[in-house]
């Protein structure tokens, strides 16, 4: 095969960090990883010989003309993996019907390969026949590589070849052929995270069939499915379950997430049962005639609790305003209720507080609590220290926030501008994509795609200063939300959990050697950043004063929304 090779970047797997070879773009390279390393991102359900899958290393992709004929493209995909424990037979070699899934799922990754080469996107489609010849066995720890060809692509069917080849005694295992066809239409009946049979390729997102609530996310509303041919960075996955009861392996990969991206998906959580409760709140506010609105509005004095309407804020140092408009209920007057704390909200809001709101607070508490309190072990710091500067038992900004993005935004246009969250961590659930991360080290916005029943979970800036920088706060935008759910209005339901109004705002470098240590290997301006030394009820203030498209003197005024 002769290469047509369309990127010369080079890949590198974020799961397994190797070097991706071969002629294929990085996106066909990224979609193929991804496709791979679902059991690593772990979506909610079981899936078949996840195990195996999750040993694949994705070796090299490429595109290239037929050896037999120069004209018709093929696509290529070479998988390496070791021989496992779970891939034995009685007699200690792989089993038959290991091969028969390394021929359906690679030869089926050569096939999408050159269908997003093509088409930039893939159809999914179901096996119709495997025929294998067995030719040699393959023992415990010997490397084999799985290569795989696309033969021939028509609209209906498809067909792949693939050679397994035992790299540790240079001989081919197996060799087989795999024919693929278009599926009659599907019966299911809710938004699958996964439709796989073993054979048929893994779709992620909400196939627009259905008027049944979503058994995962109970979600009671159907969207098209978030499209596949865009950017779209992966997050760890923490089941919630698993920290709560005290396992140490789930509380490293939080604090890898947490002290890299600061990005993750929480599953397991059991706040999911309150989130559609909390849009229907949102819903009945926002369906409110604007007068009544607004006389529940946040104000341009730098507090947050209360209505915020579409374009009072910045997106950015221009003063283009926001397209969002949303209700803060403030953590306190949530947890005092029917007392008032802290200010007084629409009646559409006191209709829910007991119902909906309390619930769903108290819920949110509870687990960003849990969060920081594996934080705090992982810190070094003294038991209980950062949840007693988060303690409920003080005034906060923690709050509950219900956001509306109208439906038909202007594509490329930011509905919530480019930003860091103020507090220490923020719960969010949303349904339909238009989040976006900027990673350290990336020049290019990626999507997060909302997957069913899992929250999306970040660290905000005062935890980053708290801990000398460890826990990491990346920036984040909300774009309209891409392809056919662009006509949907977009809603998000957030819990944000701020420190105590009191809490001086600087690393807590005398109670931790880990924060002294990091500190010290900052430089002066980035120790000055995360010292600002100011009460977070003044900071908070501040930055939300500066966000108000009211305040705004000029570019400086939106630049003070930063830090
Ligand atoms: O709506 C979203 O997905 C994110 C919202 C957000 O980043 C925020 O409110 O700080
Ligand atoms: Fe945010």
């Amino acid at each position: 095969m002769s290469s047509t090779s369309d990127s010369h970047t080079t890949f590198t797997s974020p799961y397994t960090h190797n070097v991706v070879g071969g002629s294929a773009s990085n996106y066909i390279k990224k979609v193929l990883d991804d496709l791979v390393h679902i059991p690593s991102r772990r979506p909610p359900q079981k899936l078949f010989a996840s195990t195996i899958m999750d040993s694949m290393i994705l070796a090299d992709v490429s595109i290239g003309s037929m050896a037999e004929e120069p004209a018709r493209l093929e696509g290529k995909v070479v998988i390496q993996l070791v021989v496992n424990e779970d891939m034995l037979n009685l007699a200690n070699t792989v089993h038959g019907g290991c091969i028969a899934y390394f021929v359906d799922f690679c030869s089926s990754l050569a096939l999408v390969a050159l269908d997003v080469h093509q088409n930039n996107d893939y159809t999914l489609s179901v096996s119709q026949a495997l025929n294998i010849v067995f030719h040699s066995p393959a023992a415990l720890g010997e490397t084999i590589r799985i290569v795989n060809m696309s033969v021939s692509s028509g609209g209906r069917s498809a067909t792949g070849r693939t050679e397994i080849w035992n790299d540790s005694h240079k001989r081919i295992i197996a060799s087989g052929t795999h024919i693929k066809m278009l599926p009659s239409k599907s019966k299911v009946k809710l938004c699958a995270v996964i439709v796989d049979e073993g054979i048929t390729l893994p779709l992620l997102g909400h196939p627009m069939i259905s008027h049944h609530p979503c058994t995962l996310c109970l979600s009671r509303h159907t969207y098209p499915e978030f499209p596949t041919n865009i950017p779209t960075h992966p997050l760890l996955v923490i089941d919630y379950e698993l920290v709560k009861n005290g396992d140490e392996k789930e509380k490293d990969v939080l604090w890898k997430a947490a002290t890299t991206l600061g990005f993750w998906y929480l599953k397991n959580h059991g706040a999911e049962e309150f989130v559609e409760d909390m849009f229907d709140m949102g819903a009945e506010t926002m369906d409110l005639p604007m007068e009544e609105k607004m006389k529940y509005e946040q104000g341009d004095g730098g507090s947050s609790f209360g209505y915020k309407y579409a374009g009072a804020n910045a997106v950015d140092a221009s003063g283009e305003p926001d397209k969002i408009e949303f209700i803060n209920i403030a953590k306190d007057d949530a947890l005092s209720w029917p007392k008032q704390a802290r200010r007084s909200y629409p009646s559409t809001v006191n209709n829910r507080m007991d119902s909906t709101i309390v619930p769903f607070v108290k819920k949110s508490v509870e687990i960003n609590d849990m969060i920081l309190n594996v934080f705090n072990t992982k810190l070094g710091l003294p038991e209980g220290t950062l949840n007693k500067l988060h303690s409920t038992e003080e005034y906060s900004a923690s709050e509950a926030r219900t956001i509306k993005a109208p439906k038909n935004l202007p594509i490329g246009r930011q509905a919530l501008g480019a930003h860091t969250d103020f507090g220490s961590l923020s719960f969010l659930h949303n349904r339909l994509g238009g989040l976006q991360v900027l990673p350290p080290g990336v020049d290019e916005w990626q999507y997060v795609k909302p997957l069913p029943g899992h929250a999306i979970c970040n660290v905000g800036d005062a935890l980053a200063l708290l801990s000398g920088g460890i826990l990491h706060s990346n920036i984040h935008r909300v774009y309209p939300p891409p392809g056919a759910q662009v006509g949907f209005e977009r809603w998000s339901q957030v819990f944000f959990t701020r420190p105590g109004n009191s809490v001086v705002l600087r690393p807590l470098s005398d109670h931790s050697p880990a924060i002294a240590e990091a500190v010290s290997k900052l430089t002066e301006q980035q120790r000055n950043v995360l010292s600002p030394g100011v009460t977070a009820v003044d900071w908070f203030n501040r930055r939300i004063k500066n966000q108000r498209v009211k305040n705004r003197a000029g570019p400086e005024t939106w630049l003070a929304t930063i830090h």
